[in-house]
């Protein structure tokens, strides 16, 4: 691998290797772009299968973060660290005072959090060396309130686009997954007037949801060919895939899990069938919201009212796609390219700039 010609060609600003020796740390941490503010995104453990792998990862989750932050409005770059290992250890707490001490080092360049394989917890660790890490126990709390508000957001932007109303009143949507995010949704769509056609592996949420809701449950398979208006994962990434675009029979898919679309070309099959995609990072951005609260002391008030812009920018991103003859999920990533532009590109005028002590 050509490190600095791989960089150079995504886009990132700064890679940095860690090691520390006593606790047997090995971190990657990759800033993609700062232009909008500290770069922003989680920390991943993960025993890879080689540093190569280890190396991609990081580079690929911390474009991707940049792309999601642009989108939801905030002040954040996109950053990720990956840290080299078993998840499972028990010796936790001297690996993720290493890991605070590093991102320390890079002055608030870059904010880390939770991510697959790393615990609250493991965020206090890791605060013990450095302020700049968010979702540390006492802080934000539980982000899936605000992320299913935007969810629910993004599924009415893509009514009004796809029927000309946004309003959900008697429309028939099906839910893949009722857990933290899943059943906060239902709740708010079944306010709204939906019919709710719902799935889980775990009996007692469906029974939740059936009981409170009047939902109907079907089986795990069985949610993919279900006559509705709309399918809405909150589940697994990976669910539009060969094998279920054609059992689709719904007009829209919108939802809360990240990488819905197995490949990219997932989407551009989406559209072939004439269904309407709400891009993933663009409806559960409210994930991403949270934490900005709890960086900026953002009441939850606050968070609700960014997440409400969601419908907003989803339907900025459906305008753009019908421009432009390109695919809802390409739209949103020149939407978060066009944000970036934008302010890079910002006139900066006395006395704000340059820096008065400089
Ligand atoms: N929590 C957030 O704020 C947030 C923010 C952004 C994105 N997301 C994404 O949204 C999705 C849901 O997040 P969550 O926090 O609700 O997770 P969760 O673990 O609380 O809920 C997931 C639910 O899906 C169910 N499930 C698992 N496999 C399934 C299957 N094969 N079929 C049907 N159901 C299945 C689980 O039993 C569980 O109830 C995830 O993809 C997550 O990455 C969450």
């Amino acid at each position: 691998m050509h490190y600095f010609e791989t960089i150079a060609e995504m886009g990132h600003e700064q890679v940095v290797f860690c090691h520390d020796k006593a606790s047997g740390y090995r971190g990657i941490i990759a800033i993609h772009d700062t232009t909008l503010g500290p770069a922003l995104g989680g920390c991943r453990f993960w025993n890879y299968a080689s540093e190569e792998a280890a190396i991609v990862d990081a580079l690929r989750l911390s474009r991707g973060m940049t792309y999601k932050n642009a989108v939801a409005g905030l002040n954040l770059g996109g950053g990720k660290s990956v840290i080299i290992g078993d998840n499972k250890t028990t010796n936790r707490e001297m690996l993720f005072r290493a890991h605070g001490r590093f991102v320390d080092s890079l002055g608030g360049r870059y904010v880390t959090a939770e991510d697959v394989g790393t615990t609250v917890e493991d965020m206090d660790f890791v605060h013990m060396e450095t302020k700049h890490v968010t979702g540390i126990g006492s802080k934000s709390g539980d982000p899936s309130s605000v992320t299913a508000h935007g969810v629910f957001r993004a599924i009415q932007a893509s009514a009004c686009q796809k029927w000309g109303s946004d309003s959900l009143e008697g429309r028939t949507i099906a839910i893949q997954g009722l857990g933290h995010v899943g059943y906060y949704l239902a709740k708010e769509l079944h306010a709204a007037g939906a019919k709710l056609i719902v799935t889980d592996i775990d009996a007692g949420r469906i029974k939740r949801v059936v009981d409170e809701m009047s939902a109907t449950a079907v089986a795990l398979d069985e949610i993919y060919r279900a006559k509705a208006d709309i399918f809405t994962p909150c589940a697994l990434g990976g669910v539009i895939n060969d094998d279920t675009i054609p059992q689709l029979n719904v007009e829209i898919v919108a939802g809360a899990a990240n990488n819905q679309l197995l490949e990219d070309r997932h989407g551009d099959a989406l559209e072939a069938r004439g269904i309407l995609y709400a891009p993933d990072y663009v409806a559960n951005a409210g994930g991403v919201i949270n934490v900005y609260s709890e960086l900026t002391g953002w009441s939850r008030e606050r968070s609700l009212r960014k997440a409400d812009e969601i419908y907003q920018t989803v339907l900025s991103v459906f305008r753009l796609a019908k421009d432009t003859g390109i695919p809802t999920y390409k739209a949103a990533d020149r939407v978060a390219e066009q944000r970036i532009q934008a302010v890079r590109g910002m006139i900066k005028t006395w006395p704000q700039y340059p820096n008065k002590e400089s």
